[in-house]
């Protein structure tokens, strides 16, 4: 069994901090496993599913913590972070799985003494589930795991961070806060906002088809509709605090948008099918990386330990 981290504090049992704490416990990858959430409800399920060693509601449980990751919704990272900073132990490693990270270095980097260093973190996983149920040991393997430590962050400290999550099975790659915010802002943020809203629009034609858009809901509104049931909250701060990369992103979607528009008003076959040529290779070569299925798995043909019902799992 590696024993990479000796005591290793998650907060925020969510989706992500409870496949952490699975995947942990799964692969051996820290001695001790500390939850801490500030919903009693998250707790008593963290002691019920047996997610931890030890489980608390106060931010004083992270003391004598090796590494503590901050796994709550980015607009709280910054505020988690204060509460949890009276009580690291110097030398104590800080990191997070926030999904946006030039707002998240701000926002953690003032409470944190030199000590303590921050190494962010975003595993490129997810589904669309929430809430401590829904979380599974293997939700990273073979899945991104994107760093952006600040210049001049202590190596060890990376290294730590590092460890950890190619124990968790994934792939790590290092890149500035910048440039992490730019390409997801086109690879995750605007699809998700491209989804809430397609999604809205069908909802707002219910009354005019008499529910017919949610009857013969095909294929593609489908697998929209899996997307914007993603969790409100997270999602959220995401756009707040990813505002400028989403805007550059969404303004040139908008363009490329209006230039489809043109060539179906016009008749431009050639146009359309150049374009959906293009897109079809990029489909194939992310399905030949083993970075997708074939099919949609609706989140769940990776979830080796996922609950019977998935309905149990709280559903945004
Ligand atoms: N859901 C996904 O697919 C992915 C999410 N992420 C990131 O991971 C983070 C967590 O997301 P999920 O696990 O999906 O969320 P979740 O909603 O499943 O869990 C969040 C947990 O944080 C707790 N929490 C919220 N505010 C808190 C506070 N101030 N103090 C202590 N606990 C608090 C909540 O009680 C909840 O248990 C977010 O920053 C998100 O951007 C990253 C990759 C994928
Ligand atoms: O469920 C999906 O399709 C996702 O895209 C999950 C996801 C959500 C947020 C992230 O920052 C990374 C992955």
């Amino acid at each position: 069994m590696t024993q990479g981290v000796d005591r290793l504090a998650i907060v925020g049992l969510g989706l992500i901090g409870s496949s952490i704490a699975r995947g942990a416990r799964t692969y051996g990858l820290a001695r001790e496993i500390v939850a801490i959430d500030r919903d009693a409800g998250v707790i008593e399920r963290v002691r019920a599913l047996g997610l931890a060693d030890a489980a608390s509601t106060e931010a004083s449980a992270a003391a004598g913590a090796d590494l503590v990751i901050l796994c709550v919704p980015v607009g709280a990272i910054g505020e988690v972070a204060a509460q949890i900073a009276p009580h690291l132990k110097p030398g104590a490693v800080v990191s997070d799985v926030g999904s946006v990270k030039a707002a998240v270095v701000a926002a953690v980097a003032p409470h944190l003494s030199a000590n303590n260093p921050f190494v962010p973190a975003h595993p490129v996983a997810g589904t669309e589930y929430s809430g401590p149920d829904s979380g599974f040991a293997t939700l990273f393997s073979n899945r991104w795991c994107i760093l952006t430590p600040p210049d001049g962050t202590d190596p060890a400290a990376v290294e730590r961070v590092q460890a950890l999550w190619q124990g968790l099975g994934a792939i790590v790659e290092t890149m500035t806060p910048e440039h992490h915010d730019l390409v997801l802002a086109i690879t995750s943020h605007v699809p998700h906002l491209i989804a809430y809203n397609i999604v809205g629009t069908a909802a707002d034609l219910e009354e005019v088809t008499q529910s017919e858009v949610i009857k013969f809901s095909a294929g593609g509104f489908r697998d929209f509709t899996r997307i914007a049931a993603s969790d409100p909250t997270m999602w959220r701060d995401i756009f707040l605090t990813n505002r400028d990369a989403v805007l550059e992103m969404l303004g040139r979607f908008n363009e490329d948008l209006s230039a489809l528009s043109r060539a179906i008003r016009w008749g431009d076959g050639e146009a359309l099918h150049d374009l959906f040529t293009r897109t079809r290779a990029i489909r194939r070569g992310i399905v030949a990386m083993g970075q997708e299925t074939a099919e949609p798995d609706f989140g769940r043909a990776r979830n080796a330990t996922a609950p019977a019902d998935p309905q149990s799992c709280k559903q945004s």
